[in-house]
């Protein structure tokens, strides 16, 4: 699923710039995405994952052509969208409604950046952060259901005189929100929805259950309580996590992300992307000749030092990779490396380098389809998949 889209929302002041510069790896090297065009409002991130170089012995030879394979851990590209403009009555095309709504369509999952400290609302006031979480869904669902309601009467009309299945009627009405035919159905399997679906009957409450079932599987959002390090988060974190799915909730301090980042940039930590820990140059027994470490003054050894205890070792991360991983995994896709051989698990008939490549597939890719996708050629050739537990597959 190489056009996979992770679309960022958030509150003005909620850290939305701060969880993208924290994400995005603006340092990387021009070209080392798969992405031939990047709009000026994405990003690339990374979704870490254990590198099958590990298992087989090759960690020496692994050779991603994208992205980057650390101690065995895989980073692999994924693109994020800056979805600007969440503004009260967004939907009803206030602030930068309608390009906010035309870049929602785009993204597969949503990433909802929540000030959980609280701090400051648009007014420059304190505020209680977890009104914002059902903010975001009244405004995406006030955009769908609006548009739906105001032609059900004649949508309804044109069901009946085609005795069509509500699926493939609602999938005209979704479809410009990104959806296809799959999507629809399986809101209405959840929602219980059987045919004949009796639309005719179906009131503006019960319409209105069925926009909030179909964005429950368009829209699926992981909530990122933002701002951890700020003492008043603790409290608005707890009642949060009661009213909503935990499972559906991730925390996160891009602050200290950006800067335990900005930090390893300039040589003064050895910090690794959603690790628990750094190590300053007092930290490390032997010093590594490939990152050689300055030392921290006092100043920064405090800053370093609070972010230890605030955030690593209170969290355990910064939370921000976290954050990615829980969204590609929310979407069930899955990491697949194709190689030519089992040998040297080279993808080129030179054998140079192993598990060079690496596509994040939707669940249900059959072997034949996956091969399709790399090359038609390549369909005729493959012989088997092996799956994350040794279990084959043949195609
Ligand atoms: N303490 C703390 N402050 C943060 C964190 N993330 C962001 N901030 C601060 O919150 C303020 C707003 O952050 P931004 O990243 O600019 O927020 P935004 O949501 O992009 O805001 P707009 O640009 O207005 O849309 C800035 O002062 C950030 O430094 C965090 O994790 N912890």
């Amino acid at each position: 699923m190489n056009n996979f889209l992770i679309g960022c929302v958030g509150k003005p002041s909620a850290g939305k710039s701060s969880f993208l510069n924290a994400a995005t790896d603006a340092n990387a090297k021009v070209g080392n995405y798969p992405f031939t065009t990047i709009d000026p409002n994405n990003g690339v991130t990374f979704y870490q994952s254990p590198c099958p170089c590990k298992k087989y012995g090759k960690t020496d030879v692994c050779a991603p052509r994208y992205g980057k394979c650390v101690d065995g851990t895989r980073f692999i590209p994924v693109k994020m969208l800056d979805v600007a403009g969440l503004v009260p009555g967004a939907s009803e095309g206030r602030g930068l409604g309608n390009k906010f709504l035309d870049d929602l369509r785009t993204a597969h999952v949503l990433l909802h950046i929540v000030d959980a400290s609280g701090q400051t609302n648009e007014k420059g006031e304190g505020y209680d952060p977890i009104n914002d979480i059902q903010w975001l869904l009244d405004e995406i669902h006030s955009w769908i259901f609006n548009n739906l309601w105001k032609k059900w009467g004649s949508i309804v009309r044109r069901h009946s005189a085609l005795k069509a299945a509500a699926a493939t009627t609602l999938q005209l009405q979704f479809s410009g929100y990104g959806s296809n035919f799959a999507t629809v159905q399986k809101a209405l399997d959840l929602m219980g929805i059987k045919e004949p679906s009796e639309m005719e009957k179906w009131d503006k409450e019960y319409v209105g259950k069925v926009v909030r079932g179909f964005m429950d599987v368009r829209f699926p959002t992981v909530i990122v309580l933002n701002k951890i390090d700020q003492p008043d988060a603790d409290g608005n974190i707890l009642r949060i996590c009661q009213k909503y799915d935990p499972n559906q909730i991730v925390l996160t301090s891009a602050l200290a992300e950006c800067f335990l980042r900005k930090m390893n940039k300039d040589k003064y930590i050895r910090y690794t992307e959603g690790s628990e820990f750094f190590d300053t140059s007092e930290d490390q027994t032997t010093p590594d000749p490939d990152h050689p470490l300055k030392d921290c003054d006092e100043k920064l050894m405090n800053r370093l030092e609070k972010v230890r205890d605030l955030v690593l070792f209170r969290y355990g991360s910064t939370g921000i990779q976290a954050a990615i991983k829980k969204a590609v995994d929310m979407k069930g896709l899955v990491p697949v490396y194709p190689v030519r051989n089992l040998t040297h698990f080279s993808s080129d008939d030179k054998n140079r380098g192993s598990f060079k490549d690496c596509l994040l597939v939707s669940p249900g890719t059959t072997v034949r389809e996956f091969c399709r996708l790399l090359s038609p050629e390549l369909e005729k050739h493959f012989l088997y998949a092996e799956g994350p537990s040794g279990q084959r597959t043949v195609g």
